[in-house]
């Protein structure tokens, strides 16, 4: 089976809400948020990755700081292997250039939205990290 690797930003802002981004009907994976990001290109690492994506996808500039989960997981046709990043935006204001719908949601919620399961992960340790701070 094919097998990618992808990373993504989880982009904060001042308020502790992070940016979640709606794949698009036409996309794989479609209708399921993610964290805005792709695939890592070679020769690339995955802080060059990420804020080249953002630049394609949201049409900002941000800044990548510390890693905060790897995960691998197996869909039916391709296995994922996802990295995810703290990140802030630096310059520009985010739009949804390729996805559905971009949206900044506070943590509280974050559970609630339909992630693709390779972001289930994150999303835990997000909320964990909150609760332990
Ligand atoms: N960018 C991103 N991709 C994710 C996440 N979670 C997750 O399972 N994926 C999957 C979806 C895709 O199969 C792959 C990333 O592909 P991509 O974003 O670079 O490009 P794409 O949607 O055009 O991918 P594809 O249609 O060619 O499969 O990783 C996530 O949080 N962010």
């Amino acid at each position: 089976m094919k097998k990618v690797k992808v990373c993504g930003a989880v982009i904060r802002n001042d308020q502790n809400e992070i940016l979640c981004a709606l794949r698009s009907p036409t996309m794989s994976l479609p209708n399921l948020w993610e964290f805005p990001g792709g695939k890592i290109e070679e020769g690339e690492t995955a802080e060059e990755t990420l804020v080249r994506e953002i630049k394609e996808e949201l049409g900002c500039t941000i800044e990548v700081y510390d890693k905060i989960e790897e995960v691998e997981y197996v869909y039916p046709h391709i296995i994922v292997n996802l990295i995810t990043y703290e990140a802030k935006i630096i310059d520009g204001r985010p739009q949804a250039k390729e996805h559905a719908k971009i949206e900044w949601i506070p943590l509280d919620v974050l559970q609630q939205l339909n992630w693709a399961p390779a972001d289930i992960p994150t999303v835990k340790k997000l909320l964990a990290n909150k609760i332990y701070k």
